[in-house]
């Protein structure tokens, strides 16, 4: 069941003025895993405090490591070097971030670790990455393919060579890397991470996980574009500014693109390093998106882009988004759902492409429509862009936004936007 219900009132008018989106999630996820496996303080500035990063904190804080906040953008990580078991299972609502770097990383604890979900996460396949570790040797199980995963670790992560299939998701190639340094120190071989295929979606997200982790002093040989070598030096503990959230940025991209306003967002376009910053160069095309986009290394920013193509001048065709369907909900299914909701033949799927029937036509009509968000961040706020058009667009549950952008609704109000909040 939903929980509430949020109408938008089209603003009527270009969106304009300053709306700096969150900390990246990626990052702050990255960052406080590292700091909380090093040993020593961190100060991680710029970060994202949301749902996803407040599961990772507190997963941490369950394992021993200190984590204080001093103020709304900033972690202060102590660790010990060593994650101590938890005394219950680790708790990860749908942060696929946390769950998968966690079920590689709690390996190397002493112990027994259960890293579990909410019911959403709980169909999200893990399956891939247990493979992976029992494959080092390492003893984990996921009965369901999904989490709860079950890790008995004996303190140190293994070495050797480790073959990853990330055909559903790149965050198991980001796991084990992270997780490599805590190999036993001194042990011959260090750890060897190959991909399965020679290329993933969302590759840029495995740059994130190299970058993060040589701040806080690993090091890699990248010796192919599909494998990594990684020396079981453990991790130092760093300072890191952590840079503003892309796929949040998406959204304000859009809403400058449709309304014809201008929104700063604090930061250049061209500042970010995370994969979907490259949605901007899309946006920007807004009306004469391309006929056809491939989603694959920018796959958090589909949704969005789907629901804007919605009022483009010409037909767009999603491809590469299969594993769209594995994220939070099925989001080809979300996507196709919501437009349809909002006129019928909107949007159609053709295996696990989206073709979106573009209609400018749309913007300024009356056609009421309660949009179903799956529980999901990104369905709730694309639609919303929708809102700013059409008069009649209700979200529903709208909170779910918290996932990644707490401040959603505050940020488009304080642009002008209003709403009618129907509870
Ligand atoms: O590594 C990351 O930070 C992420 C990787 C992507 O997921 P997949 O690798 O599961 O596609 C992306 O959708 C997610 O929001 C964040
Ligand atoms: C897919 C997403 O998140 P995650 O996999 O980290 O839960 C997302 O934020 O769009």
């Amino acid at each position: 069941m939903s929980k509430g219900k949020l109408t938008i009132i089209p603003p009527g008018k270009p969106l304009s003025g300053r709306a700096m989106p969150p900390g990246s999630k990626s990052i702050t996820n990255r960052a406080l895993l590292l700091a909380g496996l090093a040993k020593g303080t961190s100060r991680l500035t710029g970060a994202l405090k949301s749902d996803d990063t407040k599961y990772m904190a507190d997963a941490l804080r369950a394992m021993g490591v200190q984590i204080d906040e001093p103020d709304d953008t900033t972690f202060v990580v102590t660790g010990s070097g060593k994650l101590l078991p938890p005394k219950v299972p680790l708790f990860l609502g749908n942060a696929g971030t946390a769950t998968r770097f966690l079920t590689a990383a709690v390996a190397s604890v002493e112990g027994t670790v259960v890293v579990d979900g909410d019911e959403h996460m709980r169909k999200r396949p893990i399956g891939p990455l247990v493979a992976a570790l029992k494959s080092l040797g390492l003893d984990a199980e996921a009965p369901t393919g999904c989490p709860p995963v079950t890790v008995h670790g004996n303190g140190h992560f293994a070495s050797g060579r480790v073959e990853i299939d990330a055909g559903l998701s790149s965050q198991y190639v980001s796991a084990l890397l992270m997780a490599a340094p805590l190999a036993k120190q001194g042990a011959n071989a260090p750890v060897t991470v190959a991909l399965a295929g020679a290329e993933i979606g969302a590759r840029g997200y495995v740059d994130l996980t190299l970058a993060a982790m040589e701040t806080f002093g690993a090091e890699v040989k990248q010796l192919d574009a599909a494998t990594w070598r990684v020396k079981p030096t453990g991790y130092t503990a760093a300072d890191f500014v952590i840079e503003p959230d892309a796929s949040a940025a998406t959204y304000l991209w859009a809403a400058e693109v449709l309304t014809g306003g201008k929104i700063d967002l604090g930061v250049p376009n061209d500042a970010f390093t995370q994969p979907d910053a490259k949605a901007y160069e899309t946006i920007a095309q807004f009306p004469h998106l391309p006929g056809e986009i491939d989603g694959s290394q920018m796959q958090d920013a589909i949704p969005t882009i789907a629901v804007l193509a919605a009022f483009n001048e010409t037909p767009v065709r999603f491809v590469g988004i299969a594993n769209l369907r594995v994220k939070e909900c099925d989001r080809i299914r979300a996507l196709s759902t919501g437009l349809n909701n909002i006129r019928e033949g909107l949007a159609v799927e053709e295996g696990d492409d989206l073709i979106v029937h573009s209609d400018p036509d749309l913007a300024g009509q009356h056609l009421p429509a309660e949009i179903d968000s799956f529980a999901d961040h990104r369905i709730a706020m694309s639609f919303a862009l929708a809102g700013l058009k059409i008069d009649g667009i209700t979200i529903l549950d709208p909170d779910c936004v918290g996932k990644t952008f707490p401040a959603y609704w505050r940020t488009l109000a304080a642009l002008g936007v209003t709403y009618q909040d129907k509870g």
